[in-house]
């Protein structure tokens, strides 16, 4: 098990393999791991290494604890304002929420403790959210005069609601581990950051352990469903469905199930 969460690496941010199991860590724990362009532009080049590598199954993010996940984007930069680095600032982080949303194989946010503002907006562009007990989620830029500025406004009530979004957003209130789990923004929570830990190592196994094909499939449907007829919707799925079955990893899946043993994909 690393220490994936373990801070004082020297960089900033830095990416750990462990078999097909890739980790970003943001390590700035003395800023509360806030994403500086720097961090985001490195992550971008990451990025550029995790899309090429068919070795890499699954990609989690995370950050260094004990107190923080990612606290957002760097205040520091935001208040040294110019046209210039404001643009490059919304652009890094528009382009590598999406890179991260439409990567190929799953991704998991697990979540170590502060999960604000562009924290929050980078755990919602991952598949999967988990946290530990100690974490807290908010939006809570209106408290700083700013406005989520990374896609958290449409991603935050696509995944919770408008209601409780919109209550989140107007009152810049962070939430408990506890209350994100109930509204569903987070699928699992640990009592602690190692339990977290484990859970991750536990959950990245096993969405390594699936089939790639069918992984990619899927994600690229719960992806592709907005904007779809109901009608179009189960055309997509129908013919989603006919690919998968002439893969060998389809038939392996169905006779290992028949000849009650575990399955063994190979990405065919
Ligand atoms: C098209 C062209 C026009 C474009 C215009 C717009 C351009 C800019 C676009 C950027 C898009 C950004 C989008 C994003 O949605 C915006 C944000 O994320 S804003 C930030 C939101 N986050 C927050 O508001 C959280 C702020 N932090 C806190 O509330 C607290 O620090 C905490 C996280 C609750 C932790 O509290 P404590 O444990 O008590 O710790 P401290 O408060 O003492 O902090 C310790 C230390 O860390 C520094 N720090 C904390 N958060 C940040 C941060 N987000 N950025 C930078 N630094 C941070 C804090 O200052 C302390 O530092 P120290 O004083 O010790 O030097």
């Amino acid at each position: 098990m690393s220490e994936r969460f373990a801070a004082g690496s020297g960089e900033d941010i830095r990416v750990e393999r462990e078999g097909s199991v890739a980790t970003l860590v943001v390590d700035r724990p003395a800023q509360r791991n806030a994403l500086s362009i720097p961090v985001c532009e490195r992550m971008h080049e990451i990025m550029d290494g995790i899309e090429r590598d068919p070795g890499i199954r699954v990609l989690v993010v995370t950050g260094t604890g004990p107190k923080s996940f990612v606290a957002g984007a760097d205040i520091n930069e935001l208040v040294a304002y110019t046209p210039a680095l404001a643009y490059r600032h919304i652009e890094v982080g528009h382009t590598l929420f999406t890179r991260i949303e439409n990567l190929h194989v799953p991704t998991i946010a697990a979540v170590n403790g502060y999960c604000l503002g562009g924290g929050l907006e980078i755990a919602m562009a991952c598949d999967i959210r988990i946290a530990s007990a100690n974490a807290k989620f908010g939006l809570p830029e209106m408290n700083i005069g700013m406005v989520p500025g990374w896609g958290g406004t449409e991603r935050l009530q696509r995944l919770i609601g408008q209601s409780r979004a919109a209550a989140m957003m107007l009152t810049g209130e962070m939430i408990t581990s506890d209350e994100a789990l109930a509204n569903g923004l987070v699928y699992r929570l640990f009592d602690s950051v190692d339990a977290l830990r484990a859970g991750t190592d536990e959950l990245a196994a096993k969405l390594a352990g699936f089939a790639p094909l069918t992984m990619r499939a899927t994600k690229e449907m719960i992806g592709m469903s907005a904007g779809l007829s109901p009608q179009q919707v189960l055309q997509r799925d129908a013919a989603m469905l006919a690919f998968l079955l002439t893969t060998t990893d389809a038939r392996e899946g169905l006779t290992a199930f028949l000849e009650k043993r575990p399955a063994r994909y190979t990405g065919e």
